[in-house]
């Protein structure tokens, strides 16, 4: 979903006003903090079912989950486009909704869609929301930040769409803000424009910018994010550093033998799964286990091809909080019935 949903909003869209005052936080030091969080929309459906996570200060924090896991309901509510239904949110130790003049000016949104009249320019564009914003960056400069530079002429509906998605960062860039809400960053940008970014993104981050960021991107989270949230309908079911969450999962070894040789003859130490010549070992102790299978290969003289050794990826633990996720529902669905 997109603000759009949520009346009254979409003339704030991608407004990042200007920096002003002192840096502030809740007690606990967190810039951002969502505690206990829900949120219902016409009909009841729960999009957001008790949600919890905290961000400090220059820290990046990355919502992944499924399609309508309730990443955008989330993000929506800490921006302070509507009120939860449940439990708290602070940005800079404030409620976004109510003390919303307090939070706005320090904030910069980029959400899932940006709405901006597309018969102006982009340097027109720029300049009008400049106008709202107190000390707004030069109009060259933001551009510039998201490589758009060479583009001020062109009229909005001519932009592709992964320069309408810049055009949106530039605008959340505008006033210089201390805390950075990003839904969907990279959507539709080549990898070049993923990477320039990343690395703005980065630069922001290193800058002491608080960031928020949604995305679908495995890899952009395992990239930038200092702390990441996996949501399933509405939950969160994991949280922790990349390796935190990762941790729990098997490594992965890869080979394939060669004619004539048997898979049984490997080591019984290593637990494989053999297709054929193709066989996979999974196991939580990667060096012990390459240590055996090339020791074994050198004594029983065995050449390994193809050999790969990896640790478990984000995208491996996402998969699978996934698929459990859904396994989990599906029974209790049978429990029910
Ligand atoms: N205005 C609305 N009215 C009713 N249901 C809504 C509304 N907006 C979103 N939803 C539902 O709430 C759930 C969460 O949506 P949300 O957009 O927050 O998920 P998301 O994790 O951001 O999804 P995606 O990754 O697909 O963008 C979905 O089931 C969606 O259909």
């Amino acid at each position: 979903m997109t603000s759009d949903d949520i009346p009254g909003n979409r003339a704030d869209r991608t407004v990042a006003p200007v920096t002003t005052g002192s840096a502030s936080a809740s007690r606990s030091g967190a810039v951002i903090e969502a505690t206990g969080v829900r949120r219902r929309y016409a009909g009841g459906f729960e999009a957001v079912a008790g949600v919890s996570f905290s961000v400090a200060r220059g820290e990046l924090f990355a919502l992944l989950g499924t399609n309508g896991a309730g990443k955008t309901s989330t993000v929506e509510l800490l921006e302070g486009l509507a009120v939860p239904d449940g439990g708290t949110v602070r940005v800079l130790g404030h409620d976004p909704f109510r003390e919303r003049a307090a939070v706005r000016p320090r904030i910069g949104v980029m959400l899932q869609e940006g709405g901006f009249p597309s018969e102006l320019t982009v340097t027109e564009t720029v300049r009008m929301w400049a106008g709202c914003t107190s000390g707004a960056r030069p109009t060259g400069e933001a551009l510039e930040l998201v490589g758009l530079s060479h583009r001020g002429r062109v009229r909005v509906k001519q932009l592709s769409g992964g320069e309408r998605r810049r055009l949106d960062l530039a605008m959340a860039l505008l006033g210089r803000p201390e805390v950075l809400f990003l839904d969907e960053p990279t959507t539709g940008l080549d990898a070049e424009g993923r990477r320039d970014t990343w690395e703005l993104v980065r630069e922001l981050r290193d800058g002491g910018t608080t960031v928020l960021l949604t995305t679908h991107y495995l890899e952009e989270a395992e990239t930038l994010a200092d702390r990441l949230a996996i949501m399933h309908r509405g939950r969160i079911v994991t949280a922790g550093t990349t390796a935190e969450v990762t941790a729990a999962r098997p490594s992965r070894i890869r080979f394939e033998l060669p004619e004539g040789v048997l898979a049984a003859r490997l080591p019984l130490g290593l637990r494989a799964a053999a297709d054929g010549h193709r066989i996979e070992i999974r196991t939580h102790r990667l060096q012990e286990s390459l240590d055996e299978l090339l020791t074994w290969a050198r004594e029983s003289d065995v050449r390994l091809l193809g050999l790969d050794a990896r640790s478990a990826s984000l995208e491996e633990a996402f998969l699978d909080i996934a698929q459990r996720a859904t396994d989990n529902e599906a029974d209790d669905e049978k429990v029910a019935a």
